[in-house]
C-alpha cells in the first residue's frame, strides 16, 4: 500500500489539555479520512508550545518548593511525544471503532539523531511554550540566561536550537508497523534530539528539531508517495496577505525555488513548510508533497484545494 506521511501543525493540537483532545477528536477524523482513502498513514507532529509548557511546569516545581527534580530539555520533548500522542492514538483509536474500521494504532517514541556541531546549537531560532511580554522576557532571560524573540507580533517567546534532523532511530519499527497496517504516530516535536557517542551510544541534547524537516525526513526514509502538511490555510500564496495575494494550485521545483528566492514565504512559518517539500520532491522518484489546511486535507487530496509541489505539473 501507498505510504502518505503527514505533518501535523499547531492548530491541530491546541494549548491545553481539554482543548487539545477537542482538536485532536477533529484532527482524528481526517487521519482516518486519508487512511479509508487507501494509504497506509504515518503522522508527525509539532510541540513547541507543549513542550515548552511542560518544561516550564518542570522548573517551576522544582524550584519552588514542590521538591520535584529538575528535568533535563529533552525528557520534556519525551513527555510531550506521550502526552500528544496519547490523544492522537486514543481519538483515532476511537473514530476507527466509530467507523467500524479494524485497524491498529500506535505511538512510537521516537529519537532522531542531530549533529553536536551543529550551527543552531549557537544560533537559537525555535519557538517554545507561552507568550511574555517584553518586560517579562527581559527578566526571565536575565534570571535564566534563557534567549527570547519577538515570534510575529505576538509577543515574546524562548527560543532553543533547532539542529537538522540527521537520522530517525526508530525507522525500522516505524516500517514494521506501517508494514503491518497500523496507524503510527512518530517523530513527534520532530524527534527526540540526541546525540550519538563515537562508542555509538546515544544521548539527548536540548533542542526541538523542526517537524517538517524531520517529516520531509520520514518521508525519504520511507520512500513515501505523499508527504501531507496540515496547517491553518487551505492553499500557499504568493503575495501573502496583500491586495495582489495569489494561491497557487500547483508548483514545480523551479517555480518553489523563484519564490523562495523572491521571499513570498515568511521564515518560521510557510518557509520551512515549502522547504521540506520541496527537500521531499527532489529526492524522491514520483513523491508529491501538498500543503493545505486540516479541514481541506481529503478535498486536498483529490485536487479540489491545497498547493501541489511536485517534479514537473
Ligand atoms: N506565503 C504564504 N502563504 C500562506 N500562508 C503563509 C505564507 N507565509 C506565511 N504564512 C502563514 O504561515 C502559517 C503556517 O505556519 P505556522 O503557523 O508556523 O504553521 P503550523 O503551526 O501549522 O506548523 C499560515 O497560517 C499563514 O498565516
Ligand atoms: N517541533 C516543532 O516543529 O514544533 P512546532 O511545529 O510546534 O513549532
Amino acid at each position: 500500500m501507498k505510504r502518505l506521511v503527514i505533518a501535523l501543525g499547531g492548530n491541530a493540537l491546541g494549548n491545553n489539555p481539554e482543548e487539545q483532545l477537542k482538536l485532536v477528536k477533529q484532527t482524528a477524523k481526517t487521519i482516518v479520512d486519508l487512511s479509508e482513502e487507501g494509504y497506509n498513514v504515518i503522522v508527525g507532529h509539532g510541540n513547541g508550545p507543549q513542550v515548552g509548557m511542560i518544561n516550564l511546569a518542570m522548573d517551576f516545581a522544582a524550584n519552588n518548593g514542590a521538591n520535584t527534580p529538575s528535568m533535563p530539555f529533552a525528557e520534556c520533548g519525551s513527555m510531550s511525544q506521550g502526552y500528544i500522542g496519547y490523544h492522537l492514538q486514543q481519538s483515532i483509536k476511537n473514530e476507527l471503532n466509530a467507523r467500524k474500521l479494524n485497524k491498529n494504532v500506535a505511538t512510537i517514541v521516537t529519537q532522531v539523531v542531530v549533529d553536536e556541531k551543529d550551527e543552531a546549537f549557537k544560533n537559537l531560532t525555535k519557538p517554545v511554550g507561552m507568550f511574555y511580554t517584553k518586560d517579562e522576557a527581559d527578566k526571565i532571560a536575565a534570571e535564566k540566561a534563557f534567549t527570547f524573540v519577538e515570534d510575529s507580533g505576538r509577543g515574546y517567546r524562548r527560543v532553543v536550537a533547532s539542529p537538522q534532523p540527521q537520522k530517525i532511530v526508530e525507522l525500522e519499527t516505524v516500517k514494521q508497523l506501517v508494514d503491518n497496517g497500523s496507524i503510527v504516530i512518530t517523530i513527534g516535536g520532530g524527534g527526540i534530539p540526541v546525540i550519538e557517542k563515537q562508542d555509538g551510544s546515544l544521548e539527548g541534547v536540548a533542542a526541538v528539531i523542526d517537524k517538517d524537516k524531520s517529516s520531509a525526513k520520514l518521508a525519504k526514509d520511507l520512500d513515501a508517495e505523499m508527504l501531507v502538511i496540515l496547517t491553518a490555510v487551505d492553499r500557499v500564496c504568493i503575495n501573502f496577505n496583500k491586495p495582489n495575494q495569489e494561491e497557487l494550485a500547483s508548483i514545480n521545483l523551479e517555480e518553489a525555488a523563484k519564490y523562495i528566492a523572491e521571499e513570498h514565504f515568511a521564515k518560521g512559518s510557510m518557509l520551512p513548510k515549502v522547504e521540506a517539500c520541496v527537500d521531499f520532491v527532489a529526492s524522491s522518484t514520483n513523491g508529491k508533497a501538498l500543503i493545505t489546511s486540516l479541514e481541506k486535507a481529503k478535498e486536498a487530496l483529490h485536487g479540489k484545494t491545497g498547493t501541489i509541489i511536485c517534479k514537473d505539473r
